[in-house]
């Protein structure tokens, strides 16, 4: 997907989450990182349209997050920090569900829809559980097998790995790299997006980087210091 900002800014109130960024973004992996409080959520949050552009435009193959807003939301999928807070619907099933029922489809369709996308992330056994049954691991799982059974063309992931274990970190990171779908991801943890051919390193509301991961993390290091 083809996503273009142009000279968008975010302000929240009085501060400036997000200076005037124009930019394109087509490659099938992009790495965003950057210091706590440098705008990469408020970028990420523009680009699925939970956040208006406060001037400039954000568009998602010519669709303007604002103007189109229903359509170009639909094309994106979000995974927040905390996975479990996305999860509304009591059992995983049900929750993987909600989007293809909101659609209408016939309901041999939605379950079949369903049983697809838990196998694609080889959480099938969970389907009968509670969010508060699943380790975190499983949880970012099981709210991406509900945000892909709505075919986004773009996944945003908001620090997917964040206090996930070894074995945990291994799974989830094996499940954006298989993912289909172009992928934005924000990570403190480096190695996630250590092969990424584009990363953007954000500083104080600002591009400071746009390049490949090995350059992008060195820029990274001397912004932090260390
Ligand atoms: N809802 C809000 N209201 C006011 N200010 C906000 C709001 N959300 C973010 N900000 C501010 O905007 C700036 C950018 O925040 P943002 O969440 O985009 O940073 P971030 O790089 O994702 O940080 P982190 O790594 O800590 O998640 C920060 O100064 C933050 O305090």
């Amino acid at each position: 997907m083809h996503i273009i900002f142009n000279q968008a800014e975010l302000r929240y109130g009085e501060r400036l989450a997000l200076r005037a960024l124009t930019l394109s973004l087509s490659e099938p992996r992009i790495g965003v990182i950057g210091l706590n409080g440098s705008g990469k959520t408020s970028f990420a949050r523009l680009i699925a349209g939970l956040a208006k552009p406060t001037s400039g435009t954000v568009t998602l193959d010519g669709l303007d997050t604002v103007a189109d807003e229903k359509a170009a939301r639909a094309k994106t999928g979000f995974i927040f920090q905390n996975p479990g807070h996305q999860i509304i619907l009591p059992i995983i099933r049900e929750d993987v569900a909600l989007g293809p029922k909101s659609r209408g489809l016939p309901a041999s369709e939605v379950e079949r829809l369903v049983d697809e996308a838990l196998l694609r992330f080889r959480i099938s056994d969970l389907a009968a559980r509670r969010p508060h049954e699943l380790s975190g691991g499983e949880l970012q799982l099981a709210a991406l097998a509900a945000v892909c059974v709505n075919r986004p063309d773009v996944v945003i992931f908001d620090e997917p790995t964040n206090q996930l274990d070894l074995k945990n970190r291994a799974r989830v990171k094996g499940a954006i790299d298989g993912l289909g779908e172009q992928a934005v991801v924000i990570s403190h943890d480096l190695d996630l997006v250590a092969d990424y051919g584009r990363v953007l390193v954000f500083h104080e509301g600002e591009l400071a980087f746009d390049g490949p991961a090995e350059a992008a993390i060195s820029r990274y290091r001397e912004i932090a210091g260390c």
